[in-house]
């Protein structure tokens, strides 16, 4: 059987590496990007079977230019993972705190990290592509000085010694990503989340009308993101992912929200796996 390819963001020793194998297993063909765009491009060329991203950070946040690729780049959420995340503060073997005076890593860990640089001001932060690859340059490099943020995994490959463990501002630290494809998924009756598109009419009240909507008919709403639509300044689109327990009160919901809201594109139906 042929191997199923799968594109990231980052090299070996990343957490979407670690999240591709956890989810696919082993006998895959991993396609490592710089950018999350070259991601999305990778799915919609039929280059890679699936893409993984991450959307979310339970310390940072939304990954808010994501949400705009997978809409853009019409891709479909197949589902969801969620991978505990343990930052560790890595240099040279031998080096100390005091001998470091810049960190680089994915800008999404830097923010993980804030309150422990916070305490450690005489270090400079730089924004890098993943976590992984700056303790990769800084082992082929010999980069003294220079420390990163990565898994303990990507300290055992690189070679890496640990300077302070577990760095991230609360130790229960999760990154929920998304698994990408390009086809639209057929319908299931099986799952029990949807993420959405919603693209509501500008009228008073109309997001509360909106909300509460979606509580009447009992459906949970797990996260709701406006985006800017760019065509129009200052008008907004709500992403909103639902989960539910009856798959017919949800298609009825769609249907209800479609009739008296606007708009909405439903981007993935799958399974929660909070
Ligand atoms: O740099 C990595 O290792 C990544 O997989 C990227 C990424 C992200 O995009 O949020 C993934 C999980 C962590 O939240 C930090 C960084």
């Amino acid at each position: 059987m042929t191997q199923l390819k799968i594109a990231i963001q980052g090299v070996p020793g990343s957490f979407h590496h670690q999240v591709a194998l956890r989810n696919f297993g082993e006998d895959i063909e991993i396609l490592d990007f710089d950018t999350f765009p070259s991601v999305a491009k990778s799915v919609v060329t039929g280059e890679a079977d699936f893409g993984i991203m991450a959307i979310e950070n339970s310390i940072a946040g939304a990954i808010f230019p994501n949400y705009d690729l997978i809409d853009r780049f019409e891709l479909s959420i197949r589902d969801e993972y969620y991978l505990p995340i343990g930052h560790q503060f890595m240099a040279l073997p031998g080096q100390t705190i005091e001998d470091i005076t810049e960190v680089r890593s994915h800008p999404m860990a830097l923010l993980q990290c804030k309150a422990f640089f916070a305490q450690h001001p005489h270090i400079r932060l730089k924004e890098d592509t993943d976590t992984a690859s700056v303790a990769r340059d800084i082992a082929a490099g010999n980069l003294k000085g220079v420390a990163a943020i990565a898994s303990s995994i990507a300290a055992g490959i690189y070679g890496m010694e640990i300077i302070a463990s577990d760095i991230q501002t609360i130790k229960n630290n999760f990154t929920r990503f998304i698994i990408l494809q390009k086809e639209p998924l057929k319908p299931s009756t099986s799952v029990n989340k949807a993420s959405t598109k919603v693209t509501i009419q500008n009228q008073k009240g109309g997001l509360a009308k909106l909300l509460t909507l979606i509580a009447d008919n009992e459906i949970d709403l797990s996260k709701i993101q406006s985006i800017p639509v760019i065509e129009k300044p200052w008008e907004y689109a709500f992403f909103i992912d639902l989960v539910f327990e009856n798959y017919t009160v949800y298609k009825n919901t769609i249907e209800e929200i479609q009739l008296n809201f606007g708009d909405v594109k439903i981007i993935g139906e799958y399974l929660s796996r909070k």
